[in-house]
This record gives C-alpha cells, sequence and structure tokens, in this order.
C-alpha cells in the first residue's frame, strides 16, 4: 500500500533497455518512496539510471516491470493530469521567444486565458527572482538566469512536483551556489515536491531531505539518506559536522556502488 502522502511510489521497478549490443539494465529492482513535500536528489556515476528513473516518472519511458504510481496514478494519468515540471539539464528554452513568451508556452498549451497566463507568469518570474526581465531573450540573460527561466516555465502551471534533471550542472561553483540557496527558499515557499538530479555530493546533501545513492550495471539503488539537517540552511551549513557526516556516508555509497564493477 502507498502512503497516503507518497507522491511517488516505485516497488520493485525496473527498465531493461534492449540495443544492438544486448539488453541494458537501466533500473534494478528500485524500491522508493517521494513523499509530499520531499527534496529527493539522486546521485550517481553516469549510467546509473538517473534520467532515466526521472522519466519513468514523467512518462517519458516505460518501465519493464514492477509497478510505479505518481500522485497514486499511472505515470500516464500523471502526465495527462499536468502533475509534473520537467526542468532539463540545459535551459532549453526557445530563442526566437521572450522569457515572457517562453514561460507562457505550456499555458497556452493548456488553454489558459491571456489574463492568466500573464498573472502566473508574473508570479513565477517573482519566485525565481526574474522580475521584470520577461521582455528578454535568452540571449540577453546569463546561463543562470536562463536556468531560472526555465524553472519559472516548470512552475507555471503549479504542478506540486518538479523533476529536475541536473539543472545546474553547467554553471560555476559561485553561480550554483546562489541558485542552490533560491531553489531551497523557492522549496520552502511553495511546499513543493522536488526529486533531483546531481553528481555533486555537496549539492545533493545541501538540498535534500532524501538522498537516493545510486550505482550503475545495473542502475541500483544503493542507500537511501534520511537528511538530519534543518530546514533553513545558511550556505555555510556546509562547513558543520552534521553536514560533513552525511556528504561522508553518501561518498562511502558511491564507493561501494564502484567496487561492485570491478
Ligand atoms: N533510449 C535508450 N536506449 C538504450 N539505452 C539507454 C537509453 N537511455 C538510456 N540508456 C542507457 O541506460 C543507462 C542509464 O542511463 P541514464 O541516462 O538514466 O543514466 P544517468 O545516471 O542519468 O547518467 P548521466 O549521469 O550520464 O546522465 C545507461 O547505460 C544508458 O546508456
Amino acid at each position: 500500500m502507498n502512503a497516503p502522502s507518497s507522491v511517488v511510489s516505485a516497488k520493485d521497478l525496473s527498465l531493461v533497455f534492449q540495443t544492438s549490443d544486448g539488453p541494458v539494465h537501466a533500473l534494478s529492482n528500485v524500491d522508493l518512496e517521494v513523499g509530499k513535500g520531499d527534496f529527493v536528489s539522486f546521485i550517481g556515476p553516469s549510467g546509473c539510471g538517473k534520467t532515466t528513473f526521472l522519466r519513468v516518472i514523467a512518462d517519458l519511458e516505460k518501465h519493464t516491470s514492477g509497478d510505479i504510481t505518481v500522485n497514486a496514478m499511472t505515470p500516464e494519468n500523471a502526465r495527462k493530469d499536468r502533475s509534473y515540471g520537467y526542468v532539463f539539464q540545459a535551459a532549453a528554452l526557445y530563442p526566437w521567444r521572450t522569457i515572457e513568451k517562453n514561460i507562457a508556452l505550456p499555458l497556452e498549451i493548456m488553454g489558459y486565458g491571456r489574463e492568466e497566463q500573464q498573472r502566473r507568469i508574473e508570479e513565477t518570474l517573482k519566485l525565481v527572482n526574474l522580475t521584470g526581465f520577461g521582455k528578454k531573450f535568452p540571449w540577453q540573460l546569463s546561463g543562470g538566469m536562463q536556468q531560472r527561466a526555465s524553472i519559472a516555465r516548470a512552475l507555471a502551471f503549479d504542478a506540486d512536483l518538479l523533476l529536475m534533471d541536473e539543472p545546474f550542472g553547467a554553471l560555476d561553483e559561485i553561480v550554483r551556489d546562489h541558485l542552490n540557496e533560491q531553489l531551497l527558499k523557492l522549496w520552502a515557499a511553495t511546499n513543493k515536491t522536488i526529486c533531483f538530479v546531481t553528481h555533486s555530493i555537496p549539492e545533493a546533501v545541501y538540498l535534500s531531505t532524501k538522498i537516493v545513492v545510486m550505482s550503475p550495471r545495473p542502475g541500483r539503488v544503493t542507500d537511501i539518506i534520511h537528511s538530519t539537517l534543518p530546514k533553513e540552511r545558511p550556505l555555510d551549513i556546509r562547513e558543520t559536522p552534521e553536514f560533513l557526516e552525511i556528504a561522508h556516508r553518501v561518498r562511502e555509497g558511491l564507493k561501494a556502488g564502484h567496487s561492485y564493477d570491478e
């Protein structure tokens, strides 16, 4: 049975890609509960199935066996119900549309009226600190601002669940720190559930209430760490013994996954 507050519930979930080189076990027997309001990070080396798991939640990929529900529905019904917003690795904004037109796109497709579109555009621009930038084109904004605009687009139809696939991977560390801080504030202010893929141990520990450590071939979950850090997290929390202890456990989990392959 799913916990009543379960947003994503995966039970014995596996996904095998059939390729010309034989089967690829992208996900193997994954059991995971993502509760309402959780911030869950997925961390692990390249190829361990992080993106694939997000894509299964988003109904962009079909699992081979096991079960998964999203908001207590099949992923297909959850997608039709607009249960989630998706933020990709690159900002993926349309260069010929202004920022507000980019944010409006999913709203246009969903048939929102002009006034409601404008209200949501202004609200989400404010949430990501981009008020006043709606009329700019993506190329007029820095990389960090573009990524914030793509977060605004994912927030625009106000889904409870946000799927974020390494959204800050291409940005320099200072910008990334700043966006991590802003994302935590946004998460606290909106009460969203967030599934977040990253390669960075400090980023995972700083952001998450739950850290899912994965390892490849076959892609599987090797550890799930419940963070003991408070919800309010200034950046210098990263120097505290509690933070370093969690980071250490993540690192150990990643190392254990690696040795399995040898
Ligand atoms: N459409 C596909 N067809 C065949 N194999 C695939 C497909 N998509 C992913 N894979 C394989 O499935 C495995 C998991 O891939 P996935 O992209 O989920 O990993 P990841 O952990 O997100 O990696 P990265 O950190 O590099 O983004 C990899 O071995 C990958 O090559």
